[in-house]
């Protein structure tokens, strides 16, 4: 195993990450769902957003990683990592000097496969890296490697600013800001991959309602309610994010419309228990517009959801006619 050496301007890099303080904060849902995300679009079983510190790597967000929460540096792929301006690729581990007697390759947890992709500071420090860990040797090929550049910008973006912020402070999923962002990487790679995928719009009915006559704070808790609901019965990896007022957007991946029919019966059921549990002085109702992606009709993201919009407004009005 070889020790990576200290980069050049290793001190101020340093100050440049503790001037973040971000070290040892709770885990944020802005950072795992990149990880998690990250994780699915390319397979592997870990996915790290990893700072290097002093004498440690930090893991700000890691999936498929346990409970682990940083290790030391010495033994740290990523120390190695941020030595580059580019990704970092071992197909095999084993066969790489710096890595073959690593005790994370020879023992737990038997890294194979690893591509790191340095994460950079407003003023240009390298301070960490988005990587991908598998126990299997692996190759990663060019659009692997732009996806996962596309990825790591993402989450410099969630370092540099708040005012960058994609989360919905009021329900925690994707604003959509966010839900726009990682919505185009899984299209991107349903695209690749030739998987079906699905966009589904929900706008709350008689929302207004519920403002009116329960108050606003009420009502921000339906929206709450409402976002729990979708998080709840959702997989992990399908992209969910409030657009604005009482509309939110899911972006369904590895799904046909068929099987949306499924996901939004489930959905319904579980809306209906939350009503009848009778937690709350309101009903939550909803219209929704589901639609598949077809490269033919959908040459981007925004195609997707205008049609999205156009078959949940179709619901409403049938909806009102219907009242
Ligand atoms: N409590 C709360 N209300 C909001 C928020 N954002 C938007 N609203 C309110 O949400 C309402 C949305 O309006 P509509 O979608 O027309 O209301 P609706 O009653 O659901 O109408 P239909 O869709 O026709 O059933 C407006 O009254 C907004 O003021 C928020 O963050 N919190």
């Amino acid at each position: 195993m070889i020790i990576a050496e200290l980069p050049v301007n290793e001190a101020a890099r340093i100050d440049a990450l503790h001037s973040l303080r971000i070290l040892d904060t709770p885990r944020e849902e802005r950072f795992d769902r990149l990880t998690r995300l990250a994780r699915r679009l390319f397979d592997v079983p870990m996915a790290v957003v990893t700072l290097v510190d002093v004498h440690r790597q930090w893991f700000k967000s890691c999936v498929g990683l346990g409970d682990a929460t940083e290790t030391s540096r010495d033994v740290s792929f990523c120390a190695h990592a941020i030595l580059s301006e580019d990704l970092t690729i071992v197909p095999d581990a084993r066969l790489d000097a710096r890595f073959a007697t690593n005790p994370q390759v020879t023992g737990e947890p038997f890294i194979r496969f690893y591509a790191g992709c340095p994460i950079k500071s407003e003023s240009g420090f390298t301070l960490g890296t988005l990587c991908l860990v598998d126990t299997v040797p692996r190759s990663f090929d060019v659009d692997e490697q732009f996806l996962l550049k596309d990825l790591a910008a993402m989450v410099e973006q969630e370092l540099a600013a708040v005012k960058l912020a994609t989360i919905d402070d009021l329900t925690g999923v994707s604003n959509r800001r966010g839900f726009e962002a990682l919505a185009r990487h899984a299209l991107a790679n349903a695209r690749r991959i030739g998987h079906a995928a699905c966009v589904l719009n929900f706008d709350l009915n008689h929302f207004k309602q519920i403002n009116d006559r329960f108050g606003h704070s009420e009502g921000d808790q339906a929206l709450t309610d409402f976002a729990g609901l979708l998080m709840a019965n959702l997989r992990e990896s399908d992209v969910i994010g409030r657009l604005g007022g009482d509309e939110f957007a899911v972006f369904l991946t590895n799904t046909s419309l068929d099987d949306s029919v499924v996901v939004l019966q489930h959905l319904q059921q579980a809306v209906q228990a939350f009503n009848q549990s009778g937690q709350r002085q309101y009903q939550l109702d909803y219209c929704v517009g589901a639609v598949q992606y077809d490269p033919e009709q959908h040459p981007d993201l925004a195609a997707l959801q205008r049609d999205a919009d156009a078959a949940m407004y179709e619901r409403k009005k049938a909806r009102r006619a219907a009242t």
